[in-house]
């Protein structure tokens, strides 16, 4: 389980956390709901130990993050932008981590294999990330990421660049990698539909302050969250053409 307890974190005495605490159980996704600036990347970062807290504590089963550098906590802050290595094909892209971590050529080649079926990039394998559109690039980054079963991943407004329907496709991948890999994830978005579709915990962040819902009626139910206004915004339009 990820634990988060009290993370505050300021810039020019302007609180960006205040007092942040999560709880995130195994193979769960909390997804984060904000407006722009109330600080879900800092948080994401923080967790994954690319930018330092003032105070609070990170902890992964119990272990305290403090000392445990980005690299060794395997926690993936993945970018809004894929972050592909343009010299390297589809499939080497995926191994890269694999590669590092030592893993046998066998495991190497089925983990990869695998992973392209799941993303049904099978035939895609040889191109370089040039040759991709910007949803097949962002779905080798999520390979990428999730090939070596990192324990938490952090995703940052992962399709907030792609058009409806790219994302929609994407929404989808992600819940089926999420179950098959039984993935642990923070889940930021902007997107109420998107926080719907892809969170089993629910939470609502607004200048620095962070709140986490007991169920996904108690999110949809709080004006703040913005679901009631959209949901009676599909109701008018549905009136209007009746
Ligand atoms: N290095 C920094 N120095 C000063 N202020 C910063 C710095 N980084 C972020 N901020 C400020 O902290 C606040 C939170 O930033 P953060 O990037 O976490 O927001 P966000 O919720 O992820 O926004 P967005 O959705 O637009 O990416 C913003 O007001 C931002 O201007």
């Amino acid at each position: 389980m990820l634990q988060v307890n009290n993370l505050t974190k300021t810039y020019a005495h302007h609180p960006v956390l205040d007092q942040v605490s999560l709880e995130l159980p195994l193979g769960q996704v909390l997804a984060v709901l904000g407006r722009s600036g109330c600080g879900k990347t800092t948080l994401l970062k923080v967790i994954a130990g690319l930018l330092p807290a003032e105070t609070g504590i990170v902890s992964w089963a119990g272990q305290n993050m403090d000392a445990v550098p980005a690299r060794n906590r395997e926690m993936v802050y993945l970018f809004q932008e894929p972050l592909l290595f343009p010299h390297l094909t589809v499939f080497e892209n995926l191994a890269y981590g694999l590669r590092v971590r030592k893993e046998t050529e066998i495991a190497v080649q089925q983990k990869v294999s695998r992973m392209l079926e799941e993303l049904e990039l099978q035939e895609h394998a040889r191109r370089m990330p040039h040759q991709l559109s910007g949803g097949q690039r962002q779905r080798v980054s999520f390979g990428r990421a999730i090939i070596f079963l990192p324990r938490v991943l952090l995703l940052d407004e992962p399709f907030g660049n792609l058009d409806a329907q790219t994302r929609a496709t994407m929404q989808t991948f992600f819940l089926r990698l999420a179950k098959n890999f039984k993935i642990t994830a923070l889940f930021v978005t902007h997107d109420v539909k998107e926080a719907l579709l892809v969170g089993d915990q629910y939470a609502y962040m607004v200048a620095g302050k962070f709140q986490i819902y007991a169920s996904k009626a108690a999110f949809m139910a709080d004006p703040v969250t913005g679901v009631r206004e959209e949901l009676a915004f599909w109701q008018a339009q549905e009136q209007n053409i009746i």
